[in-house]
């Protein structure tokens, strides 16, 4: 440490952790904390988390790596935020407390009502306003169903009683003692509320879900001094200056800053998302049209694609069929053959996600022969992993117009060097990992530290971003196209 040297301190909460990352002025994780919290399975297909432990969780990791660096609140020039998105939080205003738990994005209760609505004739007024499709991904059913179902919430959100928010909102409204209820536009644009082309809460979404506008935060721009965080968490009142979604942040932290860049994370999930500039493009796809950030009055759009299943598959070789004993061996195995000898993993686990959208479909592993071993089960599951991303690319370049130059990478599987090269063979694209992977805080905390002048401008931080390692495709057009359409076929055999 420098003396006088400043940082920002970013705090990346996601689904299954709590992490802070200290970083310097050129970028550099200099302390890193990580705390799990539980996840709890109330019922097939819920999927709910506590929402003090996770304030909790956060601000110990907070605490933790100001100790680690052994410096003072004061060398901390603002707070970044990127966090898990679409869990919902419902809570009082007098008190601060939580009414239930936090219902998480992966939670699938509120499909009937999905169903319901898309009967009735809304789902092409919910995609046009909003962005998004009928999921039960999205936070807008999940907060009708717990005004639903908790006695007189609905009356009580009337009356201006409390307050809904997604971790973003719930984080500042702790940091702040309760003097600040926001969230920002990448944020909103996740709820199935929000109008991304007006930019505004969408007073007809609200109405069909009956959702009273008392209940929403203020939404702000992604990068601007809020306000600043009780002194009492940290030590020192820091402003908090930047939020997004995690993508999103991930999105900027990959410095996909002009249109036409895109980033794909690996990590229990895969999500894909294009920098489309100030242009809201509708997917004829079945991809999401979402808001990827604010600066300023300027809002910037992506189109995006989530796989459900990333890699999890690998967890489900490790879990499920014990094939393995940690994620990292799955490289090595599935190198020991030349590829997967005609197996086909349909990674359905959980239904599919885009471009498919199909709730109902179940996974399947085809093309076995008794020659079959786990080595070509694992390269089929790293198959399965690029295919899933190669089928968004492709629904992404031709709802954009957009022919990729290069696939920026990261998330936990992205350190498989063998995941990567099949990737660019699949895409027939470059694929690049950069040297710093912690991407979606690095995100979180250039869009606080642009706030405060810890960096000058975009550019300048997207002169930090260094390439580790580059995947060039070493397949021909031909054998790349057979795969894809065998692929097609086993997808629509399996969804039939
Ligand atoms: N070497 C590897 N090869 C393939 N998958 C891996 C490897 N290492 C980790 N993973 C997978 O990456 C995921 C964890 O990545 P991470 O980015 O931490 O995910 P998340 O942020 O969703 O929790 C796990 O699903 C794990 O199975
Ligand atoms: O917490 P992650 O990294 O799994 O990301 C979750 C996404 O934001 C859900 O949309």
């Amino acid at each position: 440490m420098t003396p006088g040297e400043q940082f920002i301190l970013a705090l990346d909460q996601g689904t299954t952790s709590s992490r802070a990352i200290l970083f310097d002025h050129a970028g550099n994780p200099r302390a890193v904390a990580q705390r799990e919290f539980a996840q709890h399975f109330p019922q097939p297909g819920w999927v709910e988390h506590d929402a003090e432990e996770i304030w909790q969780s956060q601000l110990d990791v907070a605490r933790s790596v100001l100790q680690q660096a052994n410096i003072e609140a004061h060398a901390v020039a603002a707070i970044g935020i990127a966090n898990q998105r679409e869990t919902t939080v419902l809570w009082e205003r007098a008190t601060g407390r939580p009414l239930y738990r936090a219902i998480v994005w992966q939670d699938r209760r509120t499909a009937p009502l999905c169903e319901a609505l898309r009967a009735a004739g809304h789902e092409a007024e919910f995609s046009a306003r909003s962005g998004l499709l009928l999921d039960p991904y999205f936070s807008g059913t999940k907060l009708a169903w717990l005004l639903d179902n908790i006695p007189d919430a609905r009356g009580r959100a009337r009356r201006g009683e409390l307050a809904f928010g997604t971790i973003d909102s719930w984080l500042v409204w702790n940091l702040s003692g309760g003097r600040l209820h926001i969230t920002d536009a990448s944020n909103a644009s996740r709820t199935l509320l929000y109008n991304i082309h007006a930019n505004d809460w969408d007073d007809e979404l609200l109405a069909l879900l009956d959702i009273p506008p008392e209940l929403l935060p203020r939404v702000v721009a992604s990068s601007t001094v809020y306000g600043e965080c009780d002194a009492h968490w940290l030590g020192a009142a820091i402003p908090i200056a930047g939020i997004a979604g995690d993508q999103q942040a991930a999105t900027f932290g990959q410095a996909c800053l002009a249109p036409g860049m895109t980033k794909n994370t690996y990590g229990t999930g895969c999500f894909m998302l294009m920098n489309t500039g100030q242009q809201a493009i509708p997917s004829a796809h079945r991809l999401l049209t979402t808001v990827l950030w604010k600066l300023g009055t300027e809002t910037s759009y992506a189109l995006e694609g989530s796989v459900f299943m990333g890699g999890a598959i690998i967890q489900w070789l490790r879990d499920g069929l014990g094939i393995i004993q940690a994620a990292g061996e799955v490289e090595a195995l599935a190198m020991s053959v030349a590829d997967s000898g005609g197996v086909t993993l349909i990674p359905a686990f959980a239904g599919l996600g885009a471009p498919w959208w199909k709730p109902d479909a179940r996974a399947a592993l085809t093309g076995m022969t008794r020659g079959t071993t786990r080595a070509h089960i694992a390269r089929a599951a790293l198959d399965a992993i690029a295919l899933q991303s190669a089928d968004l690319l492709a629904a992404m370049e031709n709802d954009s117009g957009v022919r990729l130059a290069e696939l920026r990478v990261d998330g936990g599987a992205a350190h498989n060097n063998l995941l990567l090269q099949i990737q660019a063979d699949l895409l027939g694209v470059t694929v690049v990992r950069p040297r710093v992977t912690e991407t979606t805080a690095l995100g979180a905390a250039y869009l606080a530290g642009l706030a405060v002048g810890f960096w000058q401008s975009p550019e300048d931080v997207a002169s930090h971003w260094q390439i580790d390692r580059r995947f060039e495709p070493s397949i021909s057009d031909t054998e790349r196209r057979a795969r894809l359409t065998r692929w097609q076929q086993e997808i629509k055999r399996a969804i039939a």
